[in-house]
């Protein structure tokens, strides 16, 4: 079935354009919705010496896939022009309404999904706005309570129990709570959108070695075994809570559905080392399909022609495979 998709373009002085434009080189299997200012598009395509044609989006016109040079936009006005690799404040407030608009068609139903391209937190922030990523964006524009970011390749998936948070604050976050309702979202979702009938998950300690008992910290002890034997006895499988260092091994992961990570950097950086430019990263838990970019903006690369769209290109394939999947 071919799928309408937003994708919104992210910080238009990153690496968002170049990617949007790069794809709509390819041939594609559904219609791309870029959410974006028309001009900065087709002064990117001019700068990259790329071929672009944009149709506005029309919702009362038929669905037709992509490519060729063509995409459907959805435009937004600019605050201020843009100079590709300078970030400004001015534009925060243009990037947030992308993804206002994106949530907005995707719930009432424009669009199957929505597919991120790079936003800068620190420029949104320093704009005033407090945004700590489109992850937490779209819990709180949504009004879910707790959403689950994870990212994946064809082989490895790793969800995360924290996101954006200072590793001061990791511990504290880390409460019976939160991981029962990260857990019960990752292994709904497994079942809902990869048709994993009964998802294995291997769950990371959060202190070096597991705690080593009790002696390089208690809160494998006093929070995370208590909370998994609940949870196991709700009929979720479990292996855990595991040292992260040899979690992340083909013993323990060959025969795993997904890992799932206590915070950011314990997990990503294996995901990552495993397959930067090939992944997705999708938020779990929301009522409307979300996914992205395994990277940043990457400001010193844009309008370089040296970006690699792999990911933005797994990203599409994975929303689209979620969409169709959705119950
Ligand atoms: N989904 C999102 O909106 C994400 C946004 N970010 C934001 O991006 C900004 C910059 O973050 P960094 O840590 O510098 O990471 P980055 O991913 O932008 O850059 C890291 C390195 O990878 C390279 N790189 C990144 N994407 C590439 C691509 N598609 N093709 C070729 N090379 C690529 C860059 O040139 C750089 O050398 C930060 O503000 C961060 O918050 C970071 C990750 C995800
Ligand atoms: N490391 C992932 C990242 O920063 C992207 O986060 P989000 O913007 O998708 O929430």
């Amino acid at each position: 079935m071919t799928l309408r998709l937003a994708i919104t373009a992210g910080e238009p002085a990153g690496i968002g354009p170049d990617l949007c434009i790069q794809i709509a080189q390819l041939p594609q299997e559904h219609e791309l919705v870029v959410i974006a200012n028309a001009d900065l598009l087709h002064q990117r395509a001019a700068e990259l010496g790329l071929p672009l044609t944009l149709q506005v989006f029309d919702p009362d016109s038929p669905i037709r896939a992509s490519g060729n040079g063509t995409l459907t936009i959805y435009p937004v006005a600019l605050r201020t022009p843009v100079i590709a690799g300078q970030l400004d404040a001015r534009n925060s407030d243009y990037v947030l309404e992308t993804l206002r608009l994106a949530a907005a068609g995707c719930l009432d139903g424009r669009w199957q999904g929505i597919v991120t391209a790079p936003v800068h937190k620190g420029i949104i922030n320093e704009a005033g706005i407090a945004f700590s990523g489109h992850t937490e964006y779209f819990r709180d524009y949504c009004g879910v309570e707790e959403v689950v970011m994870m990212l994946a390749t064809t082989d490895l998936r790793v969800a995360l129990v924290t996101t954006h948070l200072p590793l001061r604050a990791v511990a504290d976050a880390i409460t019976p709570d939160r991981i029962s309702r990260v857990v019960r979202i990752l292994n709904h979702d497994l079942k809902q959108y990869f048709g994993i009938a009964d998802p294995r998950i291997l769950v990371a300690g959060l202190n070096p070695h597991a705690g080593e008992d009790g002696h390089l910290g208690r809160e494998e002890l006093d929070i995370i075994n208590p909370t998994l034997a609940q949870l196991r006895a709700e009929g979720i499988d479990l292996i855990g809570p595991l040292p992260a260092d040899t979690l992340f091994t083909p013993k323990h992961l060959q025969h795993a559905d997904a890992a799932l990570a206590m915070y950011h950097d314990q997990g990503l950086p294996v995901l990552k080392f495993h397959g930067f430019g090939r992944a997705a990263n999708i938020t779990l838990g929301l009522p409307l399909v979300r996914t992205s970019v395994d990277h940043g903006t990457a400001l010193d690369l844009a309008a370089t022609g040296k970006t690699d769209a792999g990911s933005l290109n797994t990203a599409i394939a994975v929303a689209a495979h979620m969409a169709s999947n959705r119950t």
